[in-house]
């Protein structure tokens, strides 16, 4: 286990039989209709990896990058988009693949953002659910494991940009964070 660790939350057996799972549900309910995973950078990118492989259908995928701006956090809940998608997704079912929803602020910006667009249909998938700190009231149709208000990391998940390669999902030590 990396030194940085204090304790796994949610092990590597445990997730990628969760994915398995959602993947097979997924496959289930999109059967012959023109799926497009959009998975949010940069944290999502272990999540859709796993999860696009087990869903068997024809499915397409394309990625968004956002940030949000104004004071610190994302908090305010404008969020500026860094990457867009390639293509317009008009007539199509969207899935949004995220790593966690938090406050929730992020998604409903783009959700909102998404649906101007002219999709069929706009969902979400996310392997992490904090509903503890959510703000925003989000509809979520997928969701892998709920976790308690704590700062998590791996599987996608990073602090300051490290630990995203873990294979499960972990609190790091307290020490780290004064680092
Ligand atoms: O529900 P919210 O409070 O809005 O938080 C959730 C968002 O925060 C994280 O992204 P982050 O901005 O850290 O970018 P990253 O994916 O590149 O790490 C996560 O991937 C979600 O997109
Ligand atoms: O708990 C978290 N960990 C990493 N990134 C995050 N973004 C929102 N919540 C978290």
């Amino acid at each position: 286990m990396n030194n940085d660790i204090k304790k796994i939350l949610i092990d590597e057996d445990s997730l990628q039989a969760k994915v398995k799972e959602l993947g097979a549900k997924i496959a289930e309910d999109y059967k012959g209709k023109d799926l497009l995973l959009i998975c949010v950078l940069k944290g999502a990118v272990v999540f859709v990896s796993d999860l696009m492989k087990r869903i068997d259908l024809p499915l397409e995928i394309d990625f968004m990058a956002v940030s949000s701006y104004g004071c610190d956090t994302k908090s305010s809940g404008v969020v500026r988009i860094l990457k867009d998608l390639d293509k317009g997704i008009e007539g199509k079912h969207i899935l949004i693949v995220e790593d966690i929803i938090d406050s929730g602020l992020t998604l409903s910006y783009l959700i909102e953002n998404l649906k101007a667009r002219g999709p069929e249909s706009v969902e979400i998938c996310t392997i992490l659910d904090k509903p503890d700190r959510r703000t925003a009231n989000i509809n979520i149709k997928y969701t892998g494991f709920q976790v308690p208000d704590e700062f998590v990391v791996g599987y996608g998940l990073d602090y300051a940009e490290k630990y995203r390669n873990l294979p499960y999902v972990a609190v790091l030590k307290e020490e780290v964070y004064s680092e």
